[in-house]
């Protein structure tokens, strides 16, 4: 026999359910032979958690109520909190899950991380840092809510099979918050085509966007509109940028505009019919000096895609008022900076991301695309009757999966691109209709969920050091190459 050591385990257990999870845990590790020590500084516990410390005790299993005999073990399994935690976290509690975090050892959390409240994600008073989190039965809001996501480490659902009958039960037959699946985002692409499309079967979308100082936010939203496969692309531009737009898209239809001493676009021009598109997607690269572009924009009765300076500009204009006066699909696209300037109402309630997209798109009656590490849509459901008042059902969809190596200037632009064109040819003009079309809401998430997917793709075979915006607009086609 070699000199062969089972690592030494430290089980953190809590008074409620969650901490009798923790105790089953180390019960059976103990049955196969791993050292077990099981910290639990609470004299109360729940009955059944009770039933379970006594039958550990009754194995030998040593207890104690502070972390100190616990330092030298290899591993960790957090079963102090789960979803009852709703209060702060004090100490001695507080002061063991720091001395835990910075042992800087493997922690397993069960159901979520300790300390993290279930749903809005908010650190209450400290949490542990897993290094992975087993979910419980259902995934919980927090695993979607970026600020949990340090805390959350990798993360994996444990499926018990609750019933379906009681999920529905409480939930509903369509839960009114939705993770973003690979089969629903798959679905809502324009494929396979029609053999007899045409070009203006698969849409027409304008562009709007760039100016002298940031104009390769045009370049890069076109691309990624490029990858949508839209029939017609058209992209308005200060004139002067003309001549370098033709040249990275030479399918491109470049439409230039007046501009101002400064290179930004002036004004659409003269006798421009933004009624011949099926979308615009306005905003990337303007600057402020576009307002009365954008304005103008905000006025027709298209279906918008709304992103960076032409949010900057709406919530000059206001925000509510001009968007509740749209009768057509208006998608807002902002990150948090544009989140607080276009809803300032909302601004120190920012934590709880799914809360505040939530009310704005009651606010407003938009598709409200909240970009972050999970980014969060959410729109007014259709179905509900009161939807004239906005304070009806929302539902909303978050993206599970993405990566860090977005996080970098330019892969906002690609996405309202993308965007963009996926709408323009889900609305191309009924008359023009032919082959399968998606609700144009639906494609919102495609949208969100094809470009993470690009990211990922990117990244496993660049690093994320190596995706760079144009670098992504090359990857969105070989990432759809998975699927088709
Ligand atoms: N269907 C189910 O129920 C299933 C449940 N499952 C498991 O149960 C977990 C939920 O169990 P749970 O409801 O007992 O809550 P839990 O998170 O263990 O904590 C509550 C305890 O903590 C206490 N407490 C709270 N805050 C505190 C604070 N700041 N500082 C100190 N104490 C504080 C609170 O005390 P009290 O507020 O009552 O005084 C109470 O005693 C869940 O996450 C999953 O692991 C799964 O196995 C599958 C099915
Ligand atoms: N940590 C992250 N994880 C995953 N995606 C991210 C992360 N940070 C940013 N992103 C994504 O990158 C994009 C950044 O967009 P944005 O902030 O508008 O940048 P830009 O305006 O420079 O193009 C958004 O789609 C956002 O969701
Ligand atoms: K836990």
């Amino acid at each position: 026999m070699g000199n062969f050591q089972l690592p030494a385990i430290g089980v953190l257990v809590g008074p409620g359910h969650n901490g009798g999870d923790a105790l089953v845990v180390a019960r059976e590790l103990h049955f196969q032979g791993f050292p077990v020590f099981v910290y639990c500084p609470f004299s109360k516990l729940k009955e059944l958690t009770g039933c379970h410390a006594e039958y550990l005790r009754s194995l030998n299993i040593p207890f104690f109520d502070t972390i100190e005999p616990l330092k030298n073990c290899d591993l960790f399994i957090d079963g102090l909190f789960g979803f009852g935690l709703e209060r702060e976290i004090n100490a001695p509690v507080s002061t063991a899950i720091d001395e835990i975090n910075q042992l800087n050892k493997p922690v397993f959390s069960i159901d979520i991380p300790s300390g993290i409240h279930t749903d809005t994600g908010e650190v209450l008073g400290t949490a542990i840092r897993a290094t992975h989190t087993f979910c419980l039965g259902l995934w919980k809001l927090a695993f979607l809510q970026d600020r949990a996501l340090e805390y959350v480490g990798t993360s994996e659902l444990i499926d018990f099979d609750i019933p379906l009958a009681d999920i529905v039960a409480i939930l509903g037959d369509f839960p009114a918050v939705q993770r973003i699946t690979k089969a629903s985002a798959i679905q809502s692409l324009p494929l396979p085509r029609s053999p007899i499309a045409h070009k203006y079967t698969n849409g027409h979308l304008l562009i709007i966007a760039g100016s002298a100082r940031y104009n390769g936010a045009a370049i890069l939203s076109a691309l990624g509109a490029r990858a949508s496969g839209v029939g017609m692309l058209s992209i308005a531009v200060p004139e002067s940028m003309k001549p370098m737009l033709s040249n990275q898209l030479p399918e491109a239809l470049v439409i230039g505009c007046p501009e101002t001493s400064n290179g930004a676009i002036k004004d659409l021009p003269v006798g421009i019919d933004l009624g011949i598109y099926d979308a615009i997607a306005c905003g990337p690269g303007l600057t402020l000096e576009a307002a009365i572009a954008v304005e103008s924009v905000l006025e027709c009765d298209r279906p918008l895609v709304i992103d960076a300076d032409g949010l900057n500009i709406l919530a000059q204009l206001g925000t509510v008022p001009i968007l509740s006066e749209r009768s057509a699909l208006t998608v807002i696209t902002p990150h948090p900076g544009e989140f607080k300037r276009l809803f300032p109402e909302l601004a120190d309630k920012m934590g709880d991301r799914i809360a505040v997209t939530q009310q704005a798109a009651q606010l407003t009656g938009a598709v409200v695309l909240l970009k972050g590490a999970r980014v969060c849509i959410c729109s007014v459901d259709e179905g509900d009757s009161l939807r004239d008042s906005y304070a009806s059902r929302t539902i909303t969809y978050l993206n599970p999966e993405s990566t860090p190596a977005l996080a970098r200037g330019g892969s906002g632009d690609v996405l309202t691109g993308l965007l963009g064109g996926l709408i323009a040819s889900a609305l191309a003009k009924p008359s023009k209709r032919i082959g399968r079309k998606s609700p144009p809401k639906s494609v919102v998430e495609t949208a969100v969920w094809w470009h993470a997917r690009a990211g990922i793709m990117a990244a496993k075979e660049r690093t994320e050091l190596g995706v760079d915006a144009f670098t992504l607009t090359q990857y969105l086609i070989p990432a759809l190459r998975e699927f088709y």
